[in-house]
């Protein structure tokens, strides 16, 4: 097995609005077991397919640039198939759900796993990415296309239908789209609590002339 980076133990900091300040965006990857989670991980960061992954339960870091600014992405590719902790749960700024075309209980699990999200974080504060992995394998194809699409569709969330044993750009584009999806949120929350403080100031003012 390839460790691609070592793990940053600063990392397993909570997903803060300090990560915003430090420019650091925490992505969490979960899925069933087998469906390639490490092996989108170790695309990503080594640009490699390698085939077979030992049991590797880390943080990985690793900078970009992306649209002009310096980002490190933080990774957690969780091993233990469906399960994850609420300390994950709350740790991430996003999540990439990962199911195997040719499994249709990953699928199953990924609609299990967006009711678990739903239960613990609010969809404004968390961005979901749906990720298709092994498309390279259409013979063995058990979901199609466009029930992906669908599921994506109706729960607010992007979708994208990928082999991370064939390509390194279309699990360049999921990464990527993910941290403009936590960009996009943290601009709403920023832009949010600034309109919420404007009412707060408003009412204060007003509702003082009122009581004079
Ligand atoms: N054909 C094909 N095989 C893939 C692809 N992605 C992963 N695999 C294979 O699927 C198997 C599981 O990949 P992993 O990356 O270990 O899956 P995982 O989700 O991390 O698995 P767990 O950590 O055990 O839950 C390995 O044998 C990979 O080589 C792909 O896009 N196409």
């Amino acid at each position: 097995a390839v460790v691609p980076t070592k793990p940053d133990k600063h990392t397993h900091r909570p997903a803060m609005e300090g990560n915003q300040q430090r420019g650091e965006v925490n992505i969490l990857l979960m899925g069933a077991h087998n469906v390639g989670k490490t092996a989108l991980t170790v695309r990503f960061l080594t640009r490699r397919f390698i085939g077979e992954y030992g049991d590797m339960e880390s943080v990985y870091s690793r900078m970009e640039r992306i649209h002009g600014q310096e980002i490190c992405i933080n990774i957690w590719d969780s091993q233990k198939g469906c399960w994850v902790s609420e300390k994950q749960l709350q740790w991430a700024d996003g999540m990439i759900l990962v199911y195997d075309i040719c499994d249709r209980g990953s699928f199953e699990a990924v609609r299990q796993q967006l009711q678990l999200i739903r239960r613990s974080r609010k969809p404004a504060s968390c961005p979901v990415v749906i990720v298709a992995n092994k498309r390279d394998l259409q013979h063995r194809r058990r979901v199609s296309g466009e029930e992906g699409r669908l599921l994506a569709l109706t729960q607010c969330c992007c979708f994208f239908e990928v082999s991370a044993a064939e390509t390194y750009h279309g699990v360049l584009l999921v990464f990527h789209r993910m941290v403009d999806l936590v960009r996009e949120t943290r601009a709403l929350r920023k832009s949010s609590a600034g309109v919420r403080g404007i009412v707060r100031s408003m009412s204060a003012v007003f509702g003082k002339k009122r009581a004079e």
